[in-house]
C-alpha cells in the first residue's frame, strides 16, 4: 500500500488522543477523516505531516518509514484552513516558495508556479498580492502551493471551512478534479459530511481517536456499522423497539406503539442478533411517509400513531416534529398538515437501520 498507518498513537501531554489507528490509503486515493469536533482528525493529520509526535506505532509512505522524520523531510505538503500565506509575498512568491527552498533554478521555478497557477485557474494573478485576493482565491494559492512541489502525500486540513457556503461548494469540485486530473494521494480532514462524501473515494468516520468505520460514501451512507455512523450521516430519528425473532419474522413491540410484525429479509438487521431483545431503529426524515390515521397499514412498513406538534418549512417540502408515544421524530411530507393533526407515521422497513441495545 503507497501510504501505511500502522497502529499510529499520539498524545498531548500525558492525555491519550489517538488510540492505535490503523489504515492505508493506495495511491491516487482521496481519504476523508471525518469526525465531531475534538475526536482526533487534525491530530492524525499533523502526525502524518510531521508537526506532532506519534506516541505509538509507525507511518510508511511509499515503503519509506516516516515516523520519525521531520516535516521537511517528508515528502508531503499540507493546505491550511487558514491558507497560511506570507501577506508581504505576491502570489507567485508564495506559490514558488518551497522550490526556492529547494533551491530550484530560477527559471524552472517560474515555469513551474505558471502552470501550478493555470491548474487552479489563477491565470493571470502571479504578481497580484495576497491580500488583494477573495478567500476562494487564497486557497486556490495555497494549493497550488502545495501541488507544485509534486509532494507523494497532499494533506489538507479543513482548507474549504474559511469560505462561504457558495465558494466552498464550487471549491471543493476544482479540488476533487485536481487530485484526481495529477492522482495525487490525499487525505483530507473535514467534519462536513456531505464535503467527505462528495470528494472522498473512502471516508474515515472516527470518534474518540479510534476509527469507527472506512467505506466509500455509498457504503456508509447506506450500510453505516454503528448508531453512531448512522446518526452522524443523517438517520438521526429513533425508535427504541422491543423484539423477537420468530421464524421468517421479527416481532417488535415499539415504545409507545402496538406490536407488529415484518417480514425478517425486509429489514437489514445486524449478524448475530439474539432470538430477542431491544433494538434502536434508525431512520432518515425524508424515509418516513405520513397518513390519515385510519389508513390501511402496509405490511412491510412499521406503523405507529403520532400527533403533529410542530410545522415547519425547510423548502421543497413541509418538516414536521411528531410526538410519538414519549419520544419525538423530525418527518419530512410534502402535504401542508396542520399541527395538532393525529397521524399515522409509516417507517418502511427497508429504510430501517437496526442497532442491538444492551
Ligand atoms: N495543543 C494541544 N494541547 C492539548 N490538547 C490538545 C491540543 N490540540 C488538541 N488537543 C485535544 O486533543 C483532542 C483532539 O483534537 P483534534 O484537534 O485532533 O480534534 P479534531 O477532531 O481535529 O477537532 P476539530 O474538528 O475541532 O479541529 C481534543 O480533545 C483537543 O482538545
Amino acid at each position: 500500500m503507497f501510504l501505511e498507518i500502522d497502529r499510529i498513537a499520539a498524545a498531548y501531554g500525558a492525555t491519550p488522543v489517538l488510540d492505535g489507528i490503523s489504515l492505508t490509503v493506495a495511491k491516487g486515493e482521496l481519504i476523508a477523516l471525518l469526525g465531531a469536533s475534538g475526536c482526533g482528525k487534525t491530530t492524525l493529520l499533523r502526525v502524518l505531516s510531521g508537526f506532532h509526535p506519534a506516541s505509538g506505532g509507525h507511518v510508511r509512505l511509499n515503503g519509506v518509514d516516516m515516523t520519525n522524520l521531520p516535516p521537511e523531510k517528508r515528502d508531503t505538503a499540507l493546505v491550511f484552513q487558514s491558507y497560511a500565506l506570507w501577506p508581504h509575498m505576491t502570489v507567485a512568491q508564495n506559490v514558488g516558495y518551497g522550490l526556492v527552498l529547494r533551491k530550484c533554478p530560477k527559471a524552472e521555478i517560474a515555469a513551474k508556479v505558471m502552470e501550478a497557477l493555470t491548474r487552479v485557474g489563477l491565470h493571470g494573478f502571479a504578481d497580484r498580492m495576497v491580500t488583494q485576493l477573495s478567500g476562494g482565491q487564497r486557497q486556490r494559492v495555497a494549493l497550488a502551493r502545495a501541488i507544485v512541489v509534486n509532494p507523494a502525500l497532499l494533506l489538507l486540513d479543513e482548507p474549504l471551512s474559511n469560505l462561504d457556503a457558495r465558494i466552498r461548494h464550487q471549491v471543493r469540485h476544482e479540488i476533487k478534479a485536481l487530485q484526481a486530473k495529477l492522482g495525487l494521494t490525499a487525505v483530507l480532514v473535514t467534519h462536513d459530511q456531505e464535503e467527505a462524501m462528495i470528494m472522498a473515494d473512502r471516508i474515515v468516520v472516527m470518534r474518540g481517536g479510534r476509527i469507527e468505520q472506512i467505506g466509500t460514501p455509498e457504503d456508509i451512507y447506506a450500510r453505516p456499522a454503528t448508531a453512531f455512523v448512522a446518526d452522524f450521516f443523517g438517520a438521526d430519528n429513533k425508535i427504541e423497539t422491543e423484539y423477537r425473532l420468530d421464524g421468517a419474522d421479527i416481532h417488535l413491540t415499539p415504545a409507545g406503539g402496538a406490536a407488529q410484525s415484518l417480514p425478517r429479509d425486509a429489514l437489514r438487521l445486524p449478524e448475530n442478533l439474539a432470538p430477542h431483545g431491544r433494538l434502536a431503529l434508525h431512520f432518515r426524515a425524508a424515509a418516513v411517509t405520513l397518513t390519515a390515521p385510519d389508513a390501511a397499514p402496509d405490511a412491510a412498513a412499521l406503523s405507529l400513531p403520532g400527533t403533529i406538534r410542530q410545522r415547519s418549512y425547510p423548502g421543497g417540502t413541509y418538516r414536521y416534529a411528531i410526538a410519538l408515544g414519549d419520544g419525538a421524530l423530525l418527518v419530512d411530507h410534502p402535504v401542508p398538515l396542520p399541527e395538532g393533526a393525529a397521524v399515522r407515521v409509516t417507517l418502511p422497513a427497508s429504510a430501517l437501520l437496526a442497532f442491538p441495545l444492551s
